[in-house]
């Protein structure tokens, strides 16, 4: 292979464009390597949220569907578009599967407990979803059905999980069934860095009614910190046990579309349950240890850069720290979690501290030790690495913060560059969706409050030839999308598109 035509494709996670602003921890930071990258090389906008990679319109773009449709070349059917489409054509309402629970629940006097992030954050879930399957089960004659209400305060903005509490008991009101037994905090209940402790307290509360006893859903939120650490609590109606534990014969669906946050609670409940006969469904397919059933399966993700790499005999190293390090693998491969022979996958692990706030830069130094030591590997034609710090310090919903995580990034691009040049090699940047650049919300009052999370704005994308390679004219095609970044790849690396592919480079 040609010297010149290996590369380094960097996804800078949560990375969107939008004016500069006040609110924008992008354009206020100081990012002078970035900012000479994209007046000096060429760059483009790209599309990163909504149809364009396979989320309903409008939908804020995330890091899982970012970095699948990063690795397919192509958009993707989202497991929520998925999941909306039967809802519109009566699909889920007739699904056997949901059916025969459901039947077999009336039969047998059995409860159904539905678990999952209630907002419309649409990241990990939609609350609407909920409100379907309570009308499902009362249609089917379920005779009680539990809400275990994960609160959400990051998809979201923080201090509104009281209003999704208060819609789904009007969404329960309206089905005709439906209570919330369990209100928790999503930094217990959607736990990945698998800490057994948090997992283990929303287990409890869940499975046996153990948790801060409160007197109602909304007392669980008094004189908390945020909506994401919300204790887990148990709404104790009489003095006698709480009534939403889940009892022999009993079913729980869990209505998280995105598997990645619920599965570690998943796996600890179904081995915590395994005595007591409970029948144990998913709203979406998840990557769980149990199997377990979903009513609504996955699009097929295949044909995508990892499978090209492998067949033009391509070796690829991945590199990300613990938070992103599913990212740039599995998703990446869509959704596939072989390690091929021509792939190296490097997880950077450190200390992470409990708040992001406190230490903007993360790992990162280690993330560019490692992409630098990849780089200068003859063998390596491809180093794919997300630096994770926009994104992961931006959902602390603290601007200053993010500033500083932006300004680490900046630095740590401009070492990257730099090994790049050294080694030969061209780098290819992009965002996987917004976030940073969009750190406030409008609320109800006409004001704007502090937000965290994913925006519909484009994404940048960045070419920086090799010192002796291959140049493109002075811009980047327009009107792209995150599907055009494997195709564009594959151009710099001599390929052209995979036959699956529908995106074209941008070269
Ligand atoms: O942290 C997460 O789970 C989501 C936001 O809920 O962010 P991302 O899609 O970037 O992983
Ligand atoms: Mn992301
Ligand atoms: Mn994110």
């Amino acid at each position: 292979m040609n010297l010149a035509s290996r590369g380094i494709l960097l996804v800078l996670d949560g990375w969107g464009h939008a004016p500069p602003g006040p609110a924008n921890a992008l354009s206020r930071a100081a990012m002078p390597d970035i900012d000479s990258l994209i007046a000096e090389r060429p760059s483009t906008l790209v599309q990163a949220s909504g149809e364009a990679v396979g989320l309903l319109p409008g939908t804020v773009g995330n890091s899982e569907i970012g970095h699948m449709v990063i690795g397919a070349g192509r958009p993707l059917p989202y497991d929520s578009l998925l999941v909306q489409r039967q809802i519109e054509t009566g699909a889920l309402a007739d699904h056997p599967l949901l059916n025969e629970v459901c039947a077999k629940l009336a039969a047998t006097g059995r409860a159904l407990h539905l678990v999952g992030l209630c907002s419309d954050g649409q990241i990990h879930a939609h609350v609407d979803h909920l409100r379907e399957l309570l009308r499902i089960a009362a249609s089917s004659g379920v005779p009680a059905v539990w809400i275990h209400a994960i609160t959400d305060g990051r998809d979201v903005g923080d201090g509104t999980a009281a209003g999704y509490l208060d819609l789904v008991e009007k969404f329960a009101a309206e089905a005709g069934t439906g209570r919330i037994a369990t209100v928790i905090g999503r930094g217990y209940a959607l736990d990945k860095s698998g800490d057994l402790e948090l997992t283990g307290a929303a287990m409890r509360a869940i499975a046996d009614g153990v948790g801060v006893g409160v007197a109602r859903a909304r007392d669980a939120l008094d004189g908390q910190r945020s909506d994401v650490w919300v204790p887990p609590s148990v709404i104790v109606e009489a003095e006698d046990t709480p009534p939403g534990v889940v009892g022999q014969g009993d079913a729980i669906l869990f209505t998280n579309f995105r598997s990645d946050r619920i599965q570690q609670l998943a796996d600890a409940l179904v081995t915590h349950l395994a005595a007591r006969d409970v029948t144990v469904l998913s709203l979406a397919r998840y990557d769980t240890r149990a199997a377990i059933p979903p009513l609504v399966d996955r699009a097929d993700a295949s044909g995508g850069l990892a499978d090209e790499l492998e067949r033009h005999g391509l070796r690829s190293v991945r590199i990300a720290e613990g938070e992103k390090f599913e990212h740039v693998t599995y998703y990446l491969n869509g959704r596939d979690d072989r390690v091929r022979a021509v792939e190296e996958h490097v997880r950077i692990t450190g200390d992470d501290p409990p708040d992001y706030r406190s230490r903007p830069e993360m790992n990162l130094p280690l993330v560019v030790d490692a992409v630098t030591e990849a780089a200068r590997r003859a063998d390596v034609a491809l180093v794919v690495a997300n630096l994770a710090n926009i994104d992961v310090v931006g959902h602390t919903g603290d601007a200053e913060a993010t500033v500083a995580a932006a300004e680490h990034t900046d630095a740590a691009v401009g070492r990257i560059c730099a090994a790049a040049g050294e080694t030969g090699r061209w780098v290819l940047l992009v965002g996987d969706h917004g976030n940073a650049e969009q750190m406030t919300r409008p609320d109800a009052d006409g004001g704007l409050r502090p937000y965290g999370g994913h925006t519909t704005n484009p994404v940048p994308l960045v070419y920086v030839p090799a010192p002796h390679g291959r140049s493109a004219g002075g811009e980047l095609k327009s009107e792209g999308t995150l599907a055009d970044v494997a195709p564009t790849v594959l151009a710099l690396l001599g390929h052209p598109p995979g036959a699956a592919m529908t995106g074209r480079s941008l070269l």
